[in-house]
């Protein structure tokens, strides 16, 4: 099979190679013909007493037996041994020998081939560069002097040499004068073919419709893009008029005609957007940019027709984006501006009222932090799904941020705008949500400000429906209120405040006070919680509740906790360097506090800062805190852990913790909240939780503390319930540090393990 397939390969190479033999031994049938009609023409001459017949026989002679040699060369396949099997050298050789002959024999020969010479040059600058024909006239012009020197010696007429001189010096002036502008005219026309190429190849690949049209709109030139672009074939538009690629909607020919008349000047072009029509009939958005340009000898107007869909759907997008919240969809704040601005310009027209509702939802940090980002974010988009049932379509429901919306509803002819439409919305926020097994319940906090009496722009009555929700959450959650001028004075206090207090710590005005947490069964005192106070230079001791949902919310807690603990250590070293015995200082830390990065290297840095042991130093925290990003927690606590402070979880009972998380979390103490303490005396719910955290506590190995104990008797509950510590009015108010030293520290003090 192989060498059958080999033998057919191998006669196939001989047929091709016996073609190639027959078109060469062709060609030299036409140089051996173009030979003969070349002697016949000397023949001619001859018969004209121009030529001396010897010369012509004796070259007729030379060609001959030379052809011969070559027919024979061709016939026998000796041809095939050359470098060039055309023999292409040796026969121009042949050819060049027998015109030298002739020529060196005739005068009339050497006039004809400097003649012929001087065409062929002239042709041949439109073929060859200038070299090749510099070196053809310098050898042809070398051999004609060769020649006449020859005939000069051997006594050639007087007369003859000097025509032969003179032609020779007419040549030698002209030759290399025809080779250096053919070798120019040579390369322009190579230049002028190259630019075609490239132009052509440039016009073939533009992914931009080219149109090029004349005065009258009628297309001349389109490149190949047409086809991909409009799906009509190129060619076929050739003719036709340019309104034909847009929609019979679209009339474009004005702006067309305005826009060539302001191009004025060479590389001055127009743009403009419009619409194309494709063959099938779909439209496509188009950007136009115009230019002129001059063409056989007419003016042209040159179109090119860029496709901008994908464009337009970034814009879109980019717009969408940029007018609407990513969560839930709604719009954003910028485009809930631009509606409001609206529909307030309506209501000025048909003298109607608009109400600007501001929303905020109750106890949603609280969902977000203890089940997660993701329950709240479906919590946002359920509540943002009610909010627009609740509207008709000419309202507004935009999302500001968190858990904050803002909803224009306006008035219409038909219909006041009412109360009942509150209520009605309130009903439908507060009906629960199931989330991953979760039925959640929020309620909204909702601030109204009314057109034109609250305000007539649109920052004044978003910024009045703001101070009014505040009042509304004031006034209990769940609730609603109407803005009134009032309420503008508590606004302005609140701001007066977060001023304040954004001066506080450069100001020294920040105060801890100490709260004692004595052991149940010895009643000494065995820690303190240090809680924060402001001295404020003109409201006098505020308490913390009154600034920390500020400071957290402004983040000014981050800078203040670290205050706190740093204050908290250095109070204690005071008490060690006073020979005091040290106990262990718990302080509160803050969400924002516990999510910053370098939380663990600040503390630690105060505590090496302040030469304090680890183990000396509290830190509490609360559920939310911890369930808002459990793996966060996790890592945050063992971190925590490893540098030795202990760790307590606050108000334990009243957040979502779940009991495999809390194993999950190195913590070292439970505190009750004092909500359950409160009720010890007089419900058993309360009771059952307290014994049920405190067993809770001792499974795990936990220290329990009870806080807000005021009562002798709720003291004794948890005794006999065998909480470890308490800590309350019963033993002391939070105390400044002197007193606080005075009555819980000389008083003998019980010192505690600092592990
Ligand atoms: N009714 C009653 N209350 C009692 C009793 N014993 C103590 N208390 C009060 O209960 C609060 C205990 O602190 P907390 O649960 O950590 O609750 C703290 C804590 O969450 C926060 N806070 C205080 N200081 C700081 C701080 O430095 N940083 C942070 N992030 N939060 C702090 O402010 C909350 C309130 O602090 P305070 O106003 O100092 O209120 C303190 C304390 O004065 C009692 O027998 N009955």
């Amino acid at each position: 099979m192989a060498s059958h397939s080999g033998k057919s390969e191998t006669s196939a190479e001989d047929e091709r190679a016996g073609e190639r033999q027959q078109l060469r031994l062709r060609r030299f049938s036409m140089a051996a013909l173009s030979a003969v009609v070349t002697f016949l023409m000397l023949v001619t001459l001859y018969l004209n007493g121009m030529m001396d017949g010897r010369t012509i026989l004796a070259g007729a002679s030379a060609m001959g037996i030379g052809l011969v040699g070559f027919f024979i060369a061709f016939k026998r396949g000796w041809n095939l041994k050359a470098k060039d099997p055309s023999l292409t050298g040796p026969m121009m050789m042949l050819s060049a020998a027998v015109v030298f002959l002739i020529m060196f024999d005739s005068a009339t020969a050497r006039a004809i081939m400097g003649a012929y010479l001087c065409v062929i040059m002239l042709f041949g600058v439109f073929r060859y560069p200038t070299r090749v024909l510099m070196n053809t006239a310098i050898i042809f012009l070398g051999v004609y002097a060769c020649m006449l020197a020859v005939l000069w010696l051997r006594g050639a007429q007087a007369a003859d040499m000097a025509m032969d001189i003179g032609r020779l010096i007419v040549m030698a002036c002209v030759l290399p004068l025809v080779a250096w502008v053919g070798g120019h005219i040579n390369n322009l026309r190579n230049t002028l073919h190259d630019r075609k190429v490239f132009f052509q190849t440039i016009w073939d690949t533009c992914k931009e419709v080219v149109v090029v049209m004349d005065a009258d709109g009628i297309i001349r030139y389109t490149n190949p893009a047409m086809k991909a672009v409009f799906d009509r074939d190129p060619a076929a538009m050739i003719g036709m008029h340019a309104s034909s690629l847009q929609p019979a909607h679209v009339d474009v020919t004005h702006r067309l005609q305005h826009a060539v008349r302001t191009l004025e000047g060479p590389g001055a072009k127009a743009c403009f957007e419009t619409e194309g029509v494709r063959a099938d009939g779909t439209r496509l958005p188009l950007e136009i940019t115009l230019s002129r340009a001059y063409l056989d000898s007419a003016d042209m107007v040159v179109v090119f027709l860029s496709d901008i869909t994908k464009r337009k759907m970034a814009e879109d997008q980019i717009k969408h984006l940029a007018q609407h919240d990513p969560l839930t969809g709604l719009p954003n704040r910028m485009m809930m501006h631009e509606r409001l601005a609206h529909a307030l310009a309506l209501a000025t027209r048909q003298e109607s009222a608009v109400w600007v509702l501001f929303l905020d939802f109750d106890r949603f940090k609280l969902i977000n932090d203890s089940l997660g980002h993701k329950v709240g974010d479906i919590v946002l988009t359920t509540l943002a799904a009610r909010m627009v049932e609740v509207c008709r379509e000419t309202d507004t429901v935009a999302r500001l941020g968190g858990d904050e919306f803002v909803m224009v509803l306006s008035e219409t002819r038909g219909g006041k705008l009412s109360e009942s439409i509150i209520e009605r919305l309130m009903d439908k926020l507060a009906k629960p949500i199931h989330v991953n097994g979760h039925e959640l319940q929020l309620t909204a906090s909702i601030g109204i400000s009314v057109f034109p009496e609250d305000g007539t722009t649109v920052d004044s009555l978003v910024e009045h429906a703001d101070v009014a929700m505040y009042r509304a959450k004031q006034n209990g959650r769940n609730n609603f209120c109407f803005y009134t001028a009032s309420m503008n004075d508590a606004a302005i206090a609140r701001l007066e405040l977060e001023s304040d207090l954004r001066s506080a710590l450069q100001r020294g005005e920040f105060r801890l006070h100490y709260q004692p947490q004595v052991d149940v069964a010895s009643g000494e005192t065995v820690g303190a919680e240090a809680l924060l106070r402001w001295q404020h230079p003109t409201k006098g001791l505020i308490p913390p509740a009154a600034f920390i949902p500020l400071a957290e919310e402004t983040g000014l807690i981050v800078p203040i906790g670290a205050w706190v603990i740093r204050a908290a250590c250095e109070q204690q070293r005071k008490w060690m360097s006073a020979g005091l015995s040290p106990m262990r200082i718990s302080v509160n830390l803050s969400p924002r506090q516990f999510a910053e990065d370098d939380l663990v290297e600040t503390i630690q840095s105060i505590l090496i800062e302040t030469r304090i042991e680890p183990g000396y130093l509290e830190l509490e925290l609360t559920e939310g805190m911890l369930m808002s990003d459990v793996d966060l927690a996790e890592k945050r606590l063992a971190e925590l852990k490893q540098l030795g402070v202990h760790l307590s979880i606050d108000d334990f009972g009243t957040g979502y913790s779940s009991l495999a998380y809390l194993k999950r979390f190195p913590i070292d103490v439970l505190k009750i909240d004092r909500s359950f303490v409160k009720d010890l005396s007089n419900e058993d719910n309360s009771k059952a939780i307290v014994m049920a955290i405190i067993t809770l506590a001792k499974a795990m190995k936990l220290h329990v503390v009870a806080e807000g104990v005021e009562l002798l008797e709720q003291e004794e509950y948890l005794r006999n319930a065998c909480c470890d510590r308490i800590q309350g009015y019963l033993v002391s108010a939070p105390l400044p540090a002197p007193e606080f030293e005075e009555n819980f520290l000389e008083k003998g003090a019980l010192q505690v393990e600092a592990a």
